[in-house]
């Protein structure tokens, strides 16, 4: 584990948000670290949300900065557009692209964080030695296209391999976790090693998605706290 804590970001999914009134729904998380942005094609997941020129619109008005999430096929062609919009980080998902080195080189060199995704049934270890490539990991913790579902705990193990991974290469990617975060996954997936945590049900769900996004970083970045070491107290 690095020395000091690592930080706690929540960044509330776009998903469960209202498609209608975007710009102000953008306002109700002004306290986010990033805004997840789905984007789905009825093709890579068997749902459709929104493309291009609406991130493109997001990107335009949102003072947060934006991290797309591209649950599409054909996502060489496309993700570098993404990056071209001016997004803060543009996620692809290795099932889909062809070339995946290639294509997180690209979106650097575009001036986006790169990020990969993995399925709930993809394994991470044949692409640990890419790490240097990534700025982020994404372990989808429930199969990707809705939301509001069940968080898998069987992915526990892999975000614990992925933090050892990512620990013992020193390279500085963030672990993000994306599907059924609550104020009670939350502390297993960041003890786990996950320290970016999106949450679209359990932010815009409640009455005040500021207070849902501070009450899930305080208990994410407990549990990514050390604990410190417990004195011995009883007399030999
Ligand atoms: O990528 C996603 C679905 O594929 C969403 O970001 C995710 O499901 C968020 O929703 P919730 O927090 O309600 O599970």
């Amino acid at each position: 584990m690095p020395s000091s804590p690592l930080k706690c970001c929540i960044n509330p999914s776009i998903l469960s948000a209202d498609f209608v009134n975007l710009a102000s729904e953008l306002a109700r998380i002004s306290n986010a670290d990033a805004v997840h942005v789905d984007v789905m094609d009825n093709d890579f997941v068997p749902n459709l949300t929104i493309g291009l020129p609406v991130v493109e619109r997001l990107q335009d008005v949102s003072p947060i900065p934006l991290d797309a999430h591209l649950m599409i096929s054909n996502v060489d062609r496309w993700a570098p557009q993404f990056a071209d919009a001016g997004l803060s980080s543009v996620t692809f998902h290795v099932e889909a692209s062809d070339a995946p080195i290639k294509l997180a080189r690209e979106l650097r060199a575009r001036g986006a964080k790169a990020g990969m995704a993995l399925r709930p049934a993809t394994p991470v270890e044949p692409y640990l030695d890419m790490l240097p490539e990534l700025d982020m990991l994404l372990i989808m913790t429930v199969e990707p296209g809705f939301g509001g579902q069940a968080f898998l705990d069987v992915m526990l193990p892999k975000i614990r391999r992925a933090r050892a991974a990512v620990d013992g290469s020193g390279v500085d990617v963030a672990i993000q976790v994306d599907g059924g975060i609550t104020e009670e996954t939350i502390t297993r997936a960041a003890e786990a090693g996950a320290n970016v945590f999106v949450a679209g049900s359990a932010v815009y769900g409640k009455a005040s998605p500021e207070e849902a996004i501070e009450s899930l970083r305080a208990k994410g970045q407990l549990a990514l706290t050390p604990k410190a070491p417990r004195l011995n107290t009883t007399a030999s």
